[in-house]
Order: structure tokens, then sequence, then C-alpha cells
């Protein structure tokens, strides 16, 4: 064998941070081949300056976990307990869990998220569509079939992590969206021409002006560090690429944009008379479910605010909306 090419070929299987070990996967970010222990330190440690950079956290803050028993967020209470003590964060952590009641699929992952109570030693709190709304997913969707049930979904969970919150007296809730989420979020958005979302859902932090800020430590975080998709085949940085032009995108100061203000039955946010859920829930109550799904007519009317914004509340799907 060739004494240069030899050597070269065996340096190309080395860890390309440490250049001990052998790689065990590679980086859909950089495509750099990396060990398992090599991936661990960067993938916190970007985390960690994520935080740093965007000044996500003060001292003293206490903090909300979203946690639904999924990957992202199962994650995402580990890294924070593990940066907030090796980096003295000095943060008050919670776990908060929505349990939508949906047989079969929340209550495992609860379940999940009860294991990660014990393991990282932080207090867990759990709302209930039932308790907060007097319906379970299980009984929406009797009533309104599958088709428009992410709709209820959605919205009811966006609020009830909100009330979670309240409840939790946090200063912030952070989720595990990442950029994939965001991304697609990013497209779709465009695709729709929703100025007024695609405003914010590149933020790292959103709702600042509202009771509950949020953040997004995973923003630039991929979902699969270990499966390399093929859009992320053909180029990389593709999906940091979409979140940047969703960041860059200008929108006219002539734009009307929704006028946020409150639910006249809830109190809740809301740039209509009454917000999402509350129309969803009237719907329900009087047995037209699909009351609040499509546009919004009749109920919801704000006479004085007869413009662009009116459509903002009737997208399909809640989930889209950070
Ligand atoms: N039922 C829930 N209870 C608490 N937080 C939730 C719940 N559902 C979603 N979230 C929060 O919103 C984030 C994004 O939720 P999404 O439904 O998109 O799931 P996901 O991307 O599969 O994330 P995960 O793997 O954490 O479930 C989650 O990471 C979590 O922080």
């Amino acid at each position: 064998m060739d004494g240069a090419h030899g050597g070269e070929k065996t340096k190309s299987r080395l860890c390309s941070i440490c250049n001990q070990r052998r790689p065990a996967l590679k980086r859909p970010k950089t495509l750099q081949q990396i060990c398992r222990e090599c991936f661990y330190v960067v993938f916190e440690e970007e985390i960690h300056s994520v935080i740093v950079n965007n000044k996500l956290f003060k001292p003293g803050e206490r903090i909300a976990i979203g946690a639904s028993g999924g990957k992202d967020s199962t994650v995402l209470a580990y890294v924070m307990s593990e940066l907030n003590r090796r980096h003295n964060y000095g943060l008050d952590l919670f776990l908060l869990s929505v349990d939508e009641g949906i047989t079969g699929y929340r209550d495992d992952s609860l379940e999940t998220v009860k294991r990660n109570e014990i393991q990282y030693g932080l207090p867990l709190k759990v709302v209930s569509y039932k308790d907060l709304y007097g319906w379970t997913m299980d009984e929406i969707v009797k009533m309104i079939g599958l088709k428009n049930n992410c709709t209820f979904c959605g919205v009811f969970r966006r609020q009830a992590l909100d009330r979670g919150a309240a409840l939790l007296k946090v200063d912030k809730l952070v989720t595990g969206h990442n950029a994939d989420d965001i991304a697609e979020t990013v497209l779709l958005n465009i695709l729709r021409g929703d100025i007024a979302r695609l405003s914010r859902c590149t933020s790292i932090i959103t709702g600042e002006d509202g009771p509950i800020p949020r953040c997004k430590p995973f923003k630039y975080t991929y979902e699969k560090e270990i499966f390399i998709k093929d859009l992320e085949r053909i180029r990389p940085r593709a999906i940091l690429d979409i979140i940047k032009s969703g960041e860059d995108f200008r929108i006219a100061t002539s734009t009307k944009m929704p006028e946020q203000g409150t639910c006249q039955r809830c109190g809740y946010i809301s740039s209509q008379k009454w917000c999402k859920a509350c129309v969803l829930l009237e719907g329900l109550n009087r047995g037209l479910p699909k009351l609040g799904i499509g546009r919004t007519r009749g109920v919801n009317r704000k006479d004085d605010q007869h413009n662009d914004a009116k459509n903002i509340q009737s997208k399909p799907c809640g989930s889209l909306d950070f």
C-alpha cells in the first residue's frame, strides 16, 4: 500500500475533533465525522452557546420545560438540567406536561415524563384538557371525527401550556422545537402568506409582551443528528438557510398586522373578540363542533377590526404557531 495514501485513509477514519477515536456519526450541520464522546460534548456546548448568546435566561428565574415525553423535550429536560448545573445558570427548573386525554398515546408518554421527574430531580406539573376545558381529545374526536381534530389539539395545547406555566408561576417556558420544526414552519407560513406568523416564527424568544415568554433553545439543533435526510445530503445547511431566509424576510411597513388584545370570555391573549380555544369550546358545547374550524364567522367578529387580521385565527393547524 502507498504510504502517503495509507496515512490519509487512517486519518480520515478518526474523529475530526479528538483525532483519536473512530467516528460514530457524520453531523448533518457540518458534515464532520465525529465520535460519540465528542458528539455529546459539542451538542451540549452548542446549546449552551445559543442560551448565552441569546441571553435566554437570567439567574434566579423559574423555567418550565414543556415536557411531552417525546424525544425532543426529553433531551431538552436533560440538557437544561445538565447545563444549569454545569454552568451555574441559577435557574429553578420544572417539568410541565399537558395531558390531552389521548388513550394509548399521551398516557404512555406521561410515564416517560414521570421517569424524567425522578431521573433529573425536576418537579412535574401535569395539566389536562379535561380539567381545563371539560373535554378530552378522545371525546373531541368522537364528536368531530378524525379530520379536523388537530385544530383543537393545537389550539388547546398552546393555551394549556400557558395556563400550566401560570400555575407554576414561572418566568419563561422552554419547548423542544428544533431547527427542522422551525424551517418547516417558515416554509408553511410563506406558502400560506401568513405574514404575522412568519415574522415571529423564527424568533428564539416569543411572547415577551405576553404573560409568559417562550424560548426555543433547540432553534439551531437538527431533529436527527444521526439521520441524514435527503435535503441535508444535497445541501447540509439547507435547514439553517431556510430559517435565515425567514429571519431576513422584510415586511412592508404599510402591512396591517393583527392587534393583540384579550379574549372577552376568558381573558387569554387574542386578536379577536374570543380566543380560538373559546370559539372551539363554544362549538363543542353547543353540539356544533365545526363552528370554529375554517373561516371565523359571526361569533368572533370584532366590528372595529375588520381587516386582514380576521383570518389569522382560522388557520387549520394551531400547532404551527409557537
Ligand atoms: N403534551 C405536551 N406537554 C408539554 N409540552 C408539550 C406537549 N406537546 C408538545 N410540547 C412541547 O412542544 C414541543 C414541540 O412539540 P411537537 O408536538 O412538535 O413534538 P415533537 O417535535 O415531537 O417534540 P417531542 O419529541 O418533545 O414530543 C415539545 O418538544 C414540547 O416542548
